[in-house]
């Protein structure tokens, strides 16, 4: 296991102004050089994929099949995604929104790399949050300097030699450290600050960032609520959203933070998460390698003082260990929304209850805690669960289930409001890493038409009232009868209703002609 050495501030200048420069030689303007890049970056991680498990065990108390399962495989799915699309991402896109008279611009959208980026990395899933944001940043073609998290220092250690070891050192580099570091980081410009961790060092970054315009994602907490009403498969729900709570410990962002439980089904969601327990962990979970740790003392004792400042009563659990950092998954019914278990976030395996009377006041206590939640968790019928999604804002959500949303390594994944903005992941962390830029090339030959735009205006407003696009509603919101559109799209009031009608007709003309020919 290679050891933590903290990076001298004093460099950090150096090492930003290093990947700068990289950038402007244009070498990862290649997609050949990026697709090199992702490879090495995969066989990186498989070859030291013992490493990472044993860093992850280290760090987190993190057993191989969890170190497989949302750490490696994860980023190693993530790369080969990358790998087999990025020809078709990086392509020039055609546009689409352009008049017709337009056209003869030949209007682009290229996806330009943003130039060099920061990447800060949290604890709790140290490889793939850092891993994966960085295979998008290489993807766009951006060079990048990537600062893991101190709180994880083994698996630190073992990323700097991954990335450093199999990537090009002249266009990605690693920092190690803490406060020091970061700050010194932050007073550098870059083209790009990505950050998952707690908001109030994201609030830190992105007022630092404001100072230089520079654009920021940021990945944050939240208070992410479930709900179970009285129609919910409460066996299923209480399964799905115990696994939602054991996985790393409960440090995940996307866990359920509260469930709001239906009053007249409480018990037995209770009852239902007990005999769960029983079934994933027949021999408890302090010696077991499939339940991990707390990262740190000071985290240990955070989530202690959230639960000894609780007034809710112990349903299950309770067993803690400071010296072994651990903490038993804990289910507590609390009775108040001013509980320390509401108010904050637990990033840890605990799991309060509170009892509802009905889904009105689970929606409205839901958008009371936290209006701008990571995620959310609604367990009951399809018109409940719609109802949720309608009535709660999220970043993501997962109908009936633990965080399966946040568990497809290609699909989207962000906040809203407070619990963060921008997304990643998939396609979208090649275009969070990219520019959009839209290139026009005007012909020569088009001159006498373009005339128009050049003074003198005298005459020439007929011409541009002309290219003004018209409305087809009045001044009270309500589309204007058209008879040429109705006869256009026989009758029909959308584009889909047209074709389809169009359809009707055609094919009840070659019914007809067939019927004739007979
Ligand atoms: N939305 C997501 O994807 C996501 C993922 C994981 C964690 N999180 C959230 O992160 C929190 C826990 O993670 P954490 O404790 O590692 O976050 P953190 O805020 O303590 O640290 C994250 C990163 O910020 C750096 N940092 C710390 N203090 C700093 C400062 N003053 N200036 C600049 N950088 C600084 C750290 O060195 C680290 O690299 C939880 O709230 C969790 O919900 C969010
Ligand atoms: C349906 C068919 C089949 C069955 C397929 C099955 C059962 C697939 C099940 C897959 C499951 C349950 C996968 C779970 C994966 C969980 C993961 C990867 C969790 C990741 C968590 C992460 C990344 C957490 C992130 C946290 C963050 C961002 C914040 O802290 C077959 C295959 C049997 C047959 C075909 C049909």
């Amino acid at each position: 296991m290679p050891a933590l050495e903290l990076t001298d501030p004093s460099v950090i200048p150096e090492i930003a102004k290093g990947v700068r420069s990289t950038f402007l030689t244009h070498k990862t303007r290649s997609i050949e050089f990026r697709l090199v890049q992702l490879r090495k970056l995969y066989w990186g991680m498989k070859d030291n994929a013992n490493a990472i498990e044993a860093a992850c065990k280290l760090d987190l108390g993190k057993g191989i099949y969890e170190s497989n399962l949302s750490e490696l495989n994860f980023c190693t799915s993530t790369l080969i995604y990358d790998i087999n699309n990025l020809e078709k991402w990086a392509r020039d896109e055609s546009s689409p929104d352009v008049p017709i008279d337009m056209m003869v611009l030949r209007p682009k959208i290229r996806k330009d790399p943003l130039g060099t980026v920061l990447i800060l990395g949290p604890y709790n899933f140290p490889v793939n949050l850092l891993i994966c944001p960085l295979a998008g940043a290489i993807a766009a073609g951006n060079t990048a300097v990537v600062k893991p998290s101190e709180n994880a220092p083994n698996v630190a250690a073992v990323m700097q030699k991954v990335i450093e070891g199999y990537l090009d050192q002249s266009c990605y580099r690693v920092v190690q450290g803490a406060i020091p570091q970061s700050t010194a980081l932050l007073e550098q410009k870059w083209d790009k600050i990505f950050y998952t961790g707690g908001a109030s060092v994201g609030t830190i970054i992105a007022k630092k960032a404001a100072e230089t315009l520079t654009p920021v994602i940021l990945e944050l907490g939240a208070r992410n609520p479930a709900i179970v009403t009285k129609n919910a498969d409460i066996r299923l729900a209480a399964r799905r959203l115990l696994w939602g709570k054991v996985h790393n410990a409960g440090q995940v962002c996307i866990s359920q933070n509260y469930t709001l439980v239906d009053k007249e089904v409480f018990d037995r969601f209770v009852l239902e998460t007990k005999k769960a327990m029983k079934e994933y962990y027949p021999n408890g979970t302090r010696n077991t390698e499939d339940f991990g740790r707390i990262v740190n003392n000071r985290q240990w004792q955070r989530i202690k003082k959230m639960l000894d400042d609780s007034q809710g009563q112990i349903l299950m659990g309770g067993d803690m260990d400071e010296s072994d950092r651990y903490i038993e998954p804990t289910i507590i019914r609390v009775s108040s929304l001013t509980d320390s278990l509401i108010t904050e976030e637990s990033f840890g395996p605990l799991m309060p209850l509170l009892p509802v009377s009905n889904l009105d006041e689970a929606i409205r206590i839901a958008n009371e805690v936290h209006a701008t939640p990571l995620a959310m968790y609604p367990f009951g019928n399809k018109t409940e669960t719609d109802r949720c999604l309608a009535e709660i804002r999220s970043g993501g959500a997962s109908v009936n289930d633990g965080f399966m949303h946040g568990s497809l390594p290609t699909l989207a994944f962000g906040g809203i409001g407070d619990s963060g903005h921008g997304a990643y992941r998939g396609k979208a962390s090649f275009d969070c890493f990219s520019h959009a830029r839209t290139i026009t090339s005007t012909p020569g030959w088009v001159e006498f038409l373009m005339a128009v735009r050049y003074p003198p205006y005298e005459g020439k407003m007929k011409m541009i009232r002309r290219m003004e696009l018209k409305p087809d509603f009045d001044r009270e919101g309500r589309v204007k009868f058209s008879l040429a559109r109705y006869i256009v799209g026989l009758g029909a009031t959308s584009k889909t209703g047209g074709l389809v009608r169009y359809l009707v007709v055609i094919l009840a003309a070659l019914g007809l002609k067939q019927f004739f020919m007979l």
